[in-house]
């Protein structure tokens, strides 16, 4: 199976008391088959991707030094991947040439919300960042989520600008 970045990298970051039908895993190539795009469309608009797009984006990440580190988790009963979050690394001269974390595009499946897989990828994510000896992880999100975050360590400390093209 082809992942988007080294599964073993993963591995010791996950959490041990999770059901024995979710597995937490680096997004694969095959995912597209497993309704990803219809999980990213619970948070956001995905536009057109069809499968040769985002297989194509998929090598472009993979592929990509820092890593994208996408971890989703699957559902054995169903074969469906129901939650996603990443963690994007991004190289800086400053800080001693360090690198800072952002986690991006958390979703779970709104079928699957309220039994603790955010809360799963969200430390999965943070662990992850620490080993990878990031200077800080940040993220954004509307107001209502702040309650959620802060249960992992983020703090609310500035302010939020944006300009959509
Ligand atoms: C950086 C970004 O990507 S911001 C975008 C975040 N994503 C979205 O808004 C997409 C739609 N929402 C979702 O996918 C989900 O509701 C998520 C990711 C926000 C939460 O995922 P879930 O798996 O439902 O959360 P999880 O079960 O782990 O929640 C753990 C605890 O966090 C808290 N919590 C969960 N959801 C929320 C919420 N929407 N608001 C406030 N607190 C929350 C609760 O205390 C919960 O414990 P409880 O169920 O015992 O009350």
């Amino acid at each position: 199976m082809s992942h988007i970045f080294d599964a073993s990298v993963l591995a010791p970051h996950i959490p041990s008391n999770l059901p024995d039908n979710f597995k937490v895993r680096p997004l694969a190539k095959d995912d597209f088959s497993k309704g990803y795009v219809d999980l990213l469309s619970q948070l956001t608009s995905v536009g057109n991707l069809d499968q040769e797009a985002f297989e194509k984006r998929f090598e472009a990440m993979r592929t990509s030094v820092p890593n994208y580190h996408i971890v989703v988790i699957e559902d054995s009963n169903s074969q469906k991947v129901v939650a996603s979050a990443s963690l994007v690394v991004e190289m800086k001269f400053i800080h001693g040439a360090g690198s800072r974390g952002r986690v991006e595009d958390v979703v779970v499946d709104t079928e699957m919300r309220r039994q603790k897989l955010g809360a799963v990828l969200l430390k999965t994510l943070v662990s992850l960042g620490k080993s990878l000896g990031v200077y800080k992880i940040s993220l954004e999100c509307v107001p209502e989520l702040l309650p959620f975050y802060s249960q992992f360590g983020f703090q609310d400390d500035c302010n939020f600008m944006t300009q959509r093209f």
